[in-house]
């Protein structure tokens, strides 16, 4: 019997973005994965140098965003847990979730270069296979990883950032069609990214 195939999307998702939702169902169709694990991070130690919005607000958006695909869902694992989120104890709990499955997490090229900084980086290699996907921006490359470790794959370029939603967001710029409708209500809703008054 062969193994269930699962993808995993980690991100910040502050919010998430047309960008997101485009790589993963890319690399859920290319990869015939019978889903997408979104799993928002809880506090991003690598993202510590700007103030993120709660992650109770950014795993909401992620189920807004995703709600309607069938193969998409969200994990709480990383929210849930305290301290700093780090892929390699995401991993290990999705693996026990789902001792049955391959695991195949999902990065944009920018992630993939810093792999080899993140904790127990050797790790989390043997818990998952890896996903590069393409990023306007940034070079696409996986020579600075283990041989096999990795695929790489060319998505529909998506030219959106979550700091370009937060920041047109904040100079009252529209953010329809870079963010799921949903989610431009729930960040109107919530007051997220505004210029406090
Ligand atoms: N437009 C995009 N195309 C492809 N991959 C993307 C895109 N935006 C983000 N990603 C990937 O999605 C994952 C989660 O990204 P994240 O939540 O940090 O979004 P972000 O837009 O990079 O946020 P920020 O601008 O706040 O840094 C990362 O692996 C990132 O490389
Ligand atoms: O494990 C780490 O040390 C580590 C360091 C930085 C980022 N990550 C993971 O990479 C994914 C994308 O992160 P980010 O910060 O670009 O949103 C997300 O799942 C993070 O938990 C993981």
């Amino acid at each position: 019997m062969t193994n269930r195939r699962i993808g995993v999307m980690g991100g910040t998702f502050d919010p998430v973005h047309h960008g997101h939702l485009v790589a993963a169902s890319e690399v859920q169709a290319r990869f015939d994965l019978e889903e997408v694990v979104f799993v928002p991070t809880g506090q991003p130690w690598q993202k510590s140098e700007r103030e993120v919005s709660a992650a109770e607000d950014r795993y909401l958006m992620t189920v807004i965003a995703t709600a309607s695909n069938p193969r998409f869902s969200v994990s709480r694992v990383d929210v849930d847990r305290d301290g700093p989120t780090y892929t390699v104890d995401t991993l290990t709990d999705l693996k026990a979730l789902h001792p049955d499955a391959d695991l195949f997490f999902i990065t944009g090229a920018d992630a993939l270069e810093q792999i080899l900084s993140w904790r127990r980086a050797e790790r989390v290699f043997d818990l998952a296979h890896f996903i590069g996907v393409t990023r306007p921006g940034y070079e696409l490359n996986g020579a600075h990883l283990p041989p096999g470790a990795v695929s790489l794959v060319e998505v529909p370029a998506m030219a959106i950032s979550s700091t370009a939603v937060r920041a047109r967001t904040a100079a009252g710029l529209p953010i329809w069609y870079l963010v799921p409708d949903g989610v431009v209500q729930y960040i109107s809703k919530r007051r997220l990214y505004s210029v406090p008054d």
